[in-house]
């Protein structure tokens, strides 16, 4: 048998622990610190064992995933360092930062295992084992950060193990990581984080803003939900490229006060433009860091059994939906209804059918 122990058994560590679990071969263990997140992961059968016992968890572990917050992931490493490790064992991680802890591990020199780096580049604003999904990682990319002192072995183990995501697994530097991932991920954190709250402010005083913040703005704040540890740990840990690209957001910003006060609409247009350039030549609905189901939304008529007439419609077609959401049912106004689906074939089957009785949009 081969054992994964799972050290942090929460959104990520608990998708992971599903995509193994029952696997031919595989055995998975968590560990938590606390008694009732060890019987929580049992009671939830996301994985076969579970022990606060950092020892127990680790003893003859093949694999072993660190999946907490990237504060703590040094002082996991550290505690590892001094266990008896089954030789060979690859450790990985998952955090969203991958140079401090690369490094601390190759710091650290740990005897007879290795030490991989990973981040799997597909996640939510939602977060606990309560989240966790065996398909969170599917289609996405998955980071990892060898270097070339990493036996060729190891790393094919460690690739072949998650397989089990359906992730494309992808090499890279992590120093450059932190760079890409900085702007791609952590800075649309803090702009939606600030938009929210700059919102938030000014709702103090007309509770107006919240209620005509509808679909768009609920859309691109999602991210701003996030959880605040995780989220603390990996702005700190970034910072340094983080306090650069927020120098360069206040140019950009700066930019449009300009363009603004000169009422300089050719520049304007301008921006549009080049964005919309950049933003077409984008991997088409590809799951990216950012992630997106495949969406549609249908107006609906404000009236009962509606919600029940559409899934009956596309449950007869054997249409697969993953999510469904009323984003707007007020009495005065016909609602708008987000479904999700997972797989784009499935999206367009039911855009064929509901476009038929509704007005759908994309
Ligand atoms: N949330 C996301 O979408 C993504 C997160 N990540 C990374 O994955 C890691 C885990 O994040 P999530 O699964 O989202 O968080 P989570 O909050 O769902 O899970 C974190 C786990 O670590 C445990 N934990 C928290 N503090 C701890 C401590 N001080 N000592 C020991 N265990 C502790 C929690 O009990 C929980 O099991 C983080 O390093 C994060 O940067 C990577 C990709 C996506
Ligand atoms: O919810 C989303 O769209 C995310 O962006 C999730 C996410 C969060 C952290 C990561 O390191 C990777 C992905």
């Amino acid at each position: 048998m081969t054992k994964v122990a799972i050290f942090g058994v929460g959104l990520i560590g608990g998708s992971l622990a599903l995509c193994f679990k029952g696997k031919p071969g595989l055995t998975v263990v968590g560990h938590s610190n606390n008694p009732k997140s060890v019987e929580k992961y049992l009671k939830r059968e996301v994985v076969d064992h579970a022990t606060t016992s950092i020892e127990e968890a680790a003893a003859e572990a093949d694999f072993i995933f660190l999946c907490v917050p990237v504060g703590n992931l040094e002082e996991y490493l550290h505690k590892l360092s001094v266990l008896p490790l089954k030789p060979g064992c690859v450790i990985t991680d998952v955090g969203s930062t991958k140079a401090s802890v690369t490094f601390c591990a190759s710091r650290l020199q740990l005897p007879g295992v290795h030490f991989i780096g990973g981040h799997p580049m597909a996640g939510k604003e939602k977060s606990g084992v309560e989240a966790a999904s065996s398909r969170l990682f599917e289609n996405a990319f998955y980071v990892l950060t060898p270097d070339a002192g990493t036996p060729k072995d190891a790393y094919d183990r460690l690739a072949e193990l998650l397989h089990h995501t359906r992730a494309h697994l992808v090499k890279v530097d992590p120093v450059l990581h932190d760079e890409i991932v900085g702007a791609i991920s952590h800075l649309p954190h803090i702009i939606a984080v600030a938009l929210v709250n700059q919102i938030a402010r000014y709702n103090e005083s007309n509770e107006l803003y919240q209620n005509l913040a509808a679909g768009g703005f609920r859309d691109i704040t999602r991210i701003a939900s996030s959880d605040p540890v995780i989220w603390r740990d990996i702005l700190i840990n970034n910072r340094e490229v983080i306090l650069k690209l927020l120098r360069d957001w206040n140019d950009e910003i700066s930019g449009f006060i300009g363009r603004l006060e000169a009422e300089d609409g050719v520049g304007i247009e301008r921006e549009f433009q080049k964005a919309n350039q950049f933003r077409s030549g984008l991997p088409e609905r590809r799951k990216g860091v950012i992630h997106s189901f495949y969406d549609i939304y249908v107006d609906v008529p404000d009236h009962p059994g509606i919600i029940a007439q559409i899934t009956t419609l596309l449950g007869s077609q054997r249409v697969n939906l993953s999510n469904i959401q009323i984003i707007e049912s007020r009495e005065d106004v016909p609602g708008v209804l987000r479904l999700s689906f997972r797989e784009e074939g499935q999206m367009d089957k039911a855009l064929e059918l509901l476009k038929k009785d509704y007005a759908v949009h994309v």
